[in-house]
């Protein structure tokens, strides 16, 4: 007889791996809107592993330079905009929410449960003090294929003295492109990311990181990325990234 931790355990691969569960899962990290949220939970009550109220860490919070505050409504004013009657209505970017950790209340077998009970969290938001490491929001254009990161980097992200260390950086790039090419092509994983160091970041700053898909071919999705000043005349860094569609029991070893 199958044991019930066995028994959890395949119910979350099987929904990990129904493409229905991973269409939401993608549409939870593309979509920041309440209406969305509400309207998929019910379908997917009892194989649900989110939290059920998950803190959104890409808000503004006390620590958030004018300069980022201000980019930041930026691009959330282009997230709605308004018809020539007056009517607001979704516009063509979409404010990415951002959670401290993918999977809390799923039950299952040892394996799994190893990585849910333990304490596990998102190495971006791993830093609990407002403004010390990674402060960050991610916007997406879906239709132009492309998005934007507002980042301001935190003190402790120290590399070169008063500028930003190259794997942090790294990490930001992984992340946004990583986050542009799930919502593009769904599960996936980093195969592969080239960097060029242009000019130092200095610590404390807000850069903008912009990146768009290049092409696809079969599993693999490849984008390009620049790190930039806020007024996009300084380059500081650029990419391009490989990303591998995955079967989500990639992770787990199934
Ligand atoms: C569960 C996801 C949910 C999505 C929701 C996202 C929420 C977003 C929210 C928040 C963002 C958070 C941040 C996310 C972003 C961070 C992502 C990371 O940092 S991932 C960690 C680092 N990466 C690894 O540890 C991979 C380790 N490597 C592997 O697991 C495998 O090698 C893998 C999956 C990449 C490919 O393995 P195969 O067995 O599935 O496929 P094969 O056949 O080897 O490759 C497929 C094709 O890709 C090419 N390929 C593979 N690796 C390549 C490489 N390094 N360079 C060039 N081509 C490569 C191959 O030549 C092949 O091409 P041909 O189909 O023959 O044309």
């Amino acid at each position: 007889m199958m044991r019930p931790v066995a028994k959890g355990l395949i119910s979350i691969i099987r929904a990990f791996s129904n493409p229905n569960v991973a269409g939401i899962l993608r549409l939870q990290t593309q979509w920041n809107s309440p209406s969305a949220f509400q309207n998929i939970r019910p379908l997917s009550m009892s194989l649900w592993p989110f939290s059920a109220q998950p803190r959104d860490f890409s808000l503004p919070n006390a620590s958030w330079s004018p300069e980022m505050r201000r980019v930041y409504d930026h691009y959330i004013a282009l997230c709605e905009v308004e018809t020539i009657g007056g009517e607001k209505k979704t516009g063509p970017w979409r404010k990415l929410p951002s959670y401290n950790r993918t999977l809390k209340y799923a039950k299952g077998g040892t394996y799994l449960s190893k990585m849910i009970q333990s304490k596990a969290r998102l190495f971006t938001r791993s830093i609990k003090e407002h403004g010390a490491a990674f402060e960050y929001v991610i916007f997406v254009n879906k239709q132009e294929k492309r998005c934007v990161c507002v980042f301001q980097a935190g003190r402790l992200l120290e590399g070169p003295p008063g500028h930003v260390h190259g794997g942090a950086i790294a990490t930001m790039i992984d992340t946004v492109m990583g986050g542009l090419a799930a919502c593009l092509s769904g599960p996936i994983m980093t195969a592969n990311l080239n960097i060029s160091y242009r000019s130092p970041i200095t610590l404390g700053s807000v850069v903008l990181i912009h990146s768009a898909l290049d092409h696809v071919e079969g599993r693999k999705t490849f984008l390009t990325c620049r790190v930039t000043s806020t007024d996009e005349t300084k380059l500081h860094t650029e990419a391009t990234a490989l990303f591998v569609s995955i079967n989500v029991g990639h992770l787990f070893g199934t």
